[in-house]
């Protein structure tokens, strides 16, 4: 049964009509997220334009009634569960791509559009939006905003916040404000627009975006780097890193990854202690060269072999093992706490040789792969979670991994947020003085924290 007031729910279902959705059912289905967790909201509220927003967050306000943006709900740490009920605002509706904008190198799109559909659309003007999670073909824009989604081409194109331009949100308070603009310069007063960028929806709604696209580079090759550990890899990182040809993907796999990424993604790949993927673009005129140097890079001390991937559909093959990664993990430890910790990329070999120190010490086992030109490594834990020593093992572990996170100069998440499932480590990451601010900047927008309250700030 609903606990919300009869009022609110008699406004939101005259407002709203077959967008006003009440049904156990449909109530489950926006309640839970790639955490493996789930929360039921009170009822679901699937708005069409931006007005509507603005009427659902006034109404929930003024019953402090709690609200949850939803996109397509493939967060993985916890970021839309309404764990403290209310409403569930989905953007299914507000998924249009409004104007592509070539000329400017932007385009204007509503939250809900589909990071792969987005891209599709974009191609046949020779433009890209460069955030690329693995869960691109699922995920919305506005999810990716959400959390400042990255993926693999970060390294060289940046993750969302580095590619909006502008943005229009419905805050706390219930006001539409319009933050940037379709301009690639802007030094006009406080950036709110990167601020709402990686808030996770509790400073504002977003409800229509300007994002900055970049030219779909002619054409890619790739680099299969295999080394005798992870020591050699990670030199070879730092070395690439150090170098004027900024790679295109720098992604890292540990052996237990590419026995895996063989064994259940079908690569062809033979063992080794650790495997580089290397993305080089450009065109006939500079690609020959990025490769080289990227290739010169790549040699060193405990290089097993280097391939060149001999056509797009081979490098292709091989990605989309690197993309089946985490499922798979899933599929053998349903447990797994997969992380996305990022330290400098000259701190990759620490980070690595502390994770291997910490699943001796807790008797785990822990794998990484991820985006190593960033430095942001997905350390996943697993575990069966029917083991409750296991299970208790890999909490006490999960501490220890942020510790030395910290400690090598790096931060808690690269990509995926914070949401809840890290909001009780904010306080390592940040001295007090730090997080006042951050709450003051919270209770600016959503004075009443109606807005995803219990997520983020702890
Ligand atoms: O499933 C996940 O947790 C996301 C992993 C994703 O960030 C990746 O790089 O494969
Ligand atoms: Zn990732």
């Amino acid at each position: 049964m609903s606990s919300l007031p009869a009022s609110l729910v008699d406004e939101l279902s005259a407002l709203l009509g077959d967008g006003w959705l009440t049904g156990a059912s449909e109530r489950a289905a926006h309640g839970n997220d790639n955490s493996r967790r789930s929360a039921l909201p009170d009822a679901v509220a699937v708005p069409s334009t931006r007005e509507q927003v603005v009427a659902i967050v006034r109404a929930c306000r003024a019953h402090r009634v709690p609200i949850v943006a939803r996109g397509a709900g493939t967060s993985s740490t916890g970021a839309v569960l309404p764990t403290a009920g209310g409403v569930v605002v989905s953007f299914d509706r507000m998924n249009r791509i409004l104007d592509i904008r070539a000329g400017d190198r932007c385009v204007v799109v509503e939250p809900g559009v589909l990071n792969g559909d987005l891209q599709r659309a974009l191609a046949p003007h020779g433009l890209f939006w460069p955030p690329d999670p693995a869960s691109a073909e699922l995920c919305t824009v506005g999810g990716n905003l959400a959390c400042n989604a990255g993926g693999p081409h970060t390294v060289k194109y940046g993750a969302t916040r580095d590619n909006v331009l502008g943005l229009s949100a419905v805050t706390g308070s219930g006001e539409l404000i319009r933050c940037g603009s379709a301009t690639t310069k802007d030094a006009t007063g406080y950036d709110l627009t990167h601020l709402i960028v990686g808030s996770e929806g509790t400073l504002a709604l977003i409800v229509e975006a300007t994002l900055k696209l970049a030219p779909l580079p002619p054409q890619r090759a790739s680099l299969r780097a295999l080394y005798l550990d992870v020591a050699s890899a990670a030199a070879a990182v730092s070395r690439i890193m150090a170098q004027p040809v900024t790679p295109a993907m720098l992604e890292f796999m540990d052996a237990a990854c590419i026995r895996l990424a063989r064994d259940v993604g079908g690569a062809d790949i033979p063992d080794a202690g650790a495997l580089l993927m290397i993305e080089a673009d450009g065109d006939a005129a500079t690609l020959p060269h990025a490769v080289a140097v990227l290739a010169h890079a790549a040699r060193g001390a405990g290089l097993l072999s280097l391939d060149t991937a001999p056509d797009e559909i081979a490098s292709e093959k091989l990605w989309a093992a690197r993309k089946a990664l985490s499922p798979a993990l899933r599929s053998i430890a349903p447990g797994k706490i997969n992380e996305d910790v990022v330290v400098p990329v000259t701190r990759i070999p620490d980070l690595v040789d502390g994770i291997q120190a910490l699943a001796r010490e807790f008797d785990l086992r822990i794998v990484a792969f991820g985006h190593a030109g960033n430095g942001n490594l997905h350390a996943n834990i697993l575990f069966d979670p029917d083991d409750t020593s296991q299970d208790a093992r890999a909490q006490a572990a999960l501490p220890r991994l942020f510790a030395l996170t910290l400690a090598l100069g790096g931060t808690l998440s690269g990509e995926h947020g914070i949401g809840l499932a890290k909001r009780d480590f904010m306080v390592h990451a940040f001295d007090p003085a730090t997080l006042a601010a951050m709450r003051a900047v919270k209770a600016a927008f959503d004075p009443d924290g109606v807005l995803n309250p219990g997520k983020v700030l702890p």
